[in-house]
């Protein structure tokens, strides 16, 4: 086969703004409940159709990510039943709670629908939780394991800035150091907030529950948490996944540049961003 003209696809990063744990199913997975917002930061890739599958990862968070069939963006591609010749363009940590793998397996299954004119399969959670969320890339209530996605329409967007201390955290020992996993869900309907500031208040009402576990394996993020919520700037913060990614909500796409640059540590990865 002919390569076919190559297609490029975004792959955000996945912000969740809540995250609660209601529930454990018997084969050990969570049930969850959680407000899920995308970055306008994100990986890069282009994809081609092809005759052999090959993936190139380059780009300034390349480094540790498989560049075999281990990766998530090959898996999708053979989930899809495609041979896709992949470039990703790294710019997401890794392991970092913001979904990267997730985000690019997404995208992968974006571009060969493209390509081929086929729907994406439909049992996307098998590749990750995080993957049907990231299909849309569009604020959603993601419920079940995952696999449960409800888009929300007319969020207000948000100004924030993303920091990452630098630890990776292993979602499944987080999941595991969790005090109790039957938590309150969010209401049900979600309100209707009549601007950034209204939602701002009602998300500081709610959780990530996986923050105290978090901050338990890795206390750099109760550390980092407590320094974003110092910032004169910031309105809320949070982390986000697993961690260790938090996100600081602020009033201004000014006020995430001037906070972003007031957070600028050598080890750290720090991003002003708008979240919808
Ligand atoms: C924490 C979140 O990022 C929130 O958006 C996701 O739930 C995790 O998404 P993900 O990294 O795509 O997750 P997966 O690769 O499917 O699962 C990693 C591990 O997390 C745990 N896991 C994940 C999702 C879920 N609903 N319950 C779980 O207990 C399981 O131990 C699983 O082995
Ligand atoms: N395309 C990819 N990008 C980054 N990591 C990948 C990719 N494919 C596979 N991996 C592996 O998956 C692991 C988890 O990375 P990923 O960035 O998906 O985690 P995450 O941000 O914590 O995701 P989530 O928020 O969905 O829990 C990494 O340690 C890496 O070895």
């Amino acid at each position: 086969m002919a390569e076919t003209q190559p297609v490029a696809e975004f792959a955000p990063a996945k912000i969740n703004l809540t995250l609660h744990v209601t529930g454990q199913r018997p084969d050990g997975y969570h049930l969850l409940d959680s407000l899920v917002v995308f970055a306008d930061v994100g990986d890069r890739l282009t994809l081609a159709l092809s005759d052999t599958p090959a993936l190139n990862v380059t780009g300034p968070r390349a480094e540790g990510v498989p560049g075999d069939a281990r990766n998530l963006a090959l898996r999708a591609a053979e989930t899809a039943g495609t041979t896709v010749r992949i470039a990703l363009d790294k710019h997401l940590p890794a392991a970092a709670g913001i979904g990267g793998g997730s985000s690019d397996a997404a995208a992968v299954l974006r571009g060969i629908s493209r390509l081929t004119g086929l729907a994406p399969p439909d049992d996307t959670v098998r590749l990750g939780a995080d993957v049907p969320v990231c299909l849309p890339a569009r604020a959603a209530r993601m419920q079940g394991v995952g696999e449960i996605v409800t888009p929300v329409a007319d969020l207000p967007r948000l100004h924030a800035v993303l920091v990452n201390p630098g630890v990776e955290v292993a979602t499944p020992a987080c999941f595991a150091r969790l005090a109790t996993r039957t938590n309150p869900p969010m209401p049900d309907p979600l309100p209707r907030w009549s601007g950034p500031a209204d939602l701002i208040d009602w998300l500081a009402t709610m959780r990530n529950d996986l923050e105290p576990p978090a901050c338990h394996i890795a206390p750099v993020i109760a550390d980092l948490l407590e320094t974003l919520r110092a910032d004169p700037a910031c309105r809320l913060a949070r982390m986000s996944g697993s961690g260790a990614t938090c996100f600081a909500l602020t009033d201004t796409a000014a006020h995430a540049r001037a906070m972003a640059a007031r957070l600028s540590r050598p080890q750290w990865w720090v991003q002003p961003t708008r979240l919808s």
